[in-house]
């Protein structure tokens, strides 16, 4: 196992005239279960074949701890890959699937069956072992595939392009879960390309968010939640994602509308700015101070109801509690509160709320 260190890494399949990936330079820690986030054509792929040797990056240095293995095949590099369809020889059984990779590697006997039955067990496998891997069905194949990945106890990295995709939704809570054990069984790096949040969120030690071929954003789940440094990141993670309302900063005072809404802690210059404050933290007051804003529309969840709101021309949800009783049409004021709302300049955080504390802008 060892640190894999890109030092200016980008790709262009063009030649230079865009670039699937732009020159970035990271490091994926060993043992960490990361998760690479993003929206489809974003270059999650093109990342995870430029760490595995399938695509010799057009720019850069590639490491794992201090040897450069920019220019070494994928079969030097000691990586385990699993992809988003099975990869199997369908003859053999499942139980001589799983020993492939280390029978390949020359694994002691005794350690290929003692591997092969952890793996099997976790996933619940077992019962299958003798069967053919033709006569499984897909999503079974998968986590075949996906036990090939995870059965060696010495790889520089698991690689995982979105592997979970075939299988049953019902089972994909389980897999996961599963898969965090045997993360913390072997200590593998693992990194886990997703373009759902749900599974990127629940699954790792740290989510890396990938928008437009570069890295937005990196941290723990909580932290990508509750702390996003740039608006795709609030948008993308979240449901629904986090609003952005029109701002101005008047001398220290935010101004949305005709209303003062907070004040500016980190000294920002005057002018325009986005809010961006997430519905679970946006709550309605009686009346002023508060933003004024008109209902919309109700979504009923359930467990909560999501209730639309217009401030101007732009709309702003709230998630309240159940049966909160707002119809649309009906003037409202909006909380931002100072610690949960952040200041943006460019789809980059600047700064966030702070208190009025008697402050005004007139
Ligand atoms: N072999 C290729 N030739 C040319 N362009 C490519 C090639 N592979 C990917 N691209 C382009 O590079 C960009 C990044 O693609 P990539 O497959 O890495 O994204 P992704 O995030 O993995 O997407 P998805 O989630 O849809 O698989 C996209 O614009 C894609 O069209």
């Amino acid at each position: 196992m060892a640190d894999i260190r890109l030092e200016g890494v980008g790709h262009s399949y063009d030649g230079g005239t865009t670039w699937a990936l732009k020159p970035m330079t990271w490091t994926w820690r060993t043992s960490r279960a990361y998760a690479l986030l993003g929206p489809s054509g974003c270059g999650k792929t093109t990342l995870l074949n430029i760490i595995s040797g399938l695509i010799t990056p057009t720019a850069g240095r590639i490491f794992f701890d201090d040897r450069d293995v920019t220019d070494v095949p994928t079969a030097g590099r000691n990586i385990a890959q699993v992809f988003q369809f099975p990869v199997l020889y369908e003859e053999m059984s499942v139980y001589d699937n799983l020993a492939f990779p280390l029978r390949n590697r020359k694994y002691p006997k005794a350690e290929i069956d003692q591997r092969v039955r952890q793996v099997s067990r976790l996933l619940g496998l077992d019962h299958l072992l003798r069967r053919r891997s033709r006569r499984l069905d897909p999503g079974r194949q998968q986590i075949v595939s996906l036990g090939r990945g995870l059965v060696r106890s010495q790889v520089a990295a698991v690689l995982l392009d979105e592997p979970l995709t075939v299988v049953d939704p019902a089972l994909k809570w389980t897999l996961r879960s599963k898969l965090k054990e045997i993360h913390r069984d072997t200590g593998h790096t693992l990194i886990y390309v997703t373009h759902d949040q749900t599974e990127a969120l629940t699954f790792a030690d740290e989510v890396v968010v990938l928008n437009e071929g570069a890295i937005v954003q990196a941290g723990e789940p909580a932290e990508l939640f509750l702390s996003p440094s740039h608006e795709f990141v609030g948008h993308f993670i979240g449901s629904p994602g986090m609003n952005m309302v029109p701002a101005e900063i008047v001398g220290d005072v935010v101004r949305v509308g005709q209303a003062d809404v907070g004040s500016v802690a980190d000294g920002l210059p005057p002018g325009p700015v986005r809010i961006g404050v997430r519905p679970e933290f946006v709550s309605f007051t009686r009346a002023s101070p508060g933003v004024a804003a008109r209902v919309t529309g109700v979504d009923r969840m359930g467990a909560y109801d999501l209730v639309h709101t217009q401030v101007g021309e732009h709309p702003v949800i709230a998630r309240t509690t159940a049966g909160s009783g707002y119809r649309p049409d009906a003037e409202a004021f909006l909380h931002f509160p100072p610690d949960r709302t952040f200041l943006f300049r460019d789809q980059v955080r600047c700064g966030f709320l702070a208190p009025l504390d008697g402050r005004s802008a007139t």
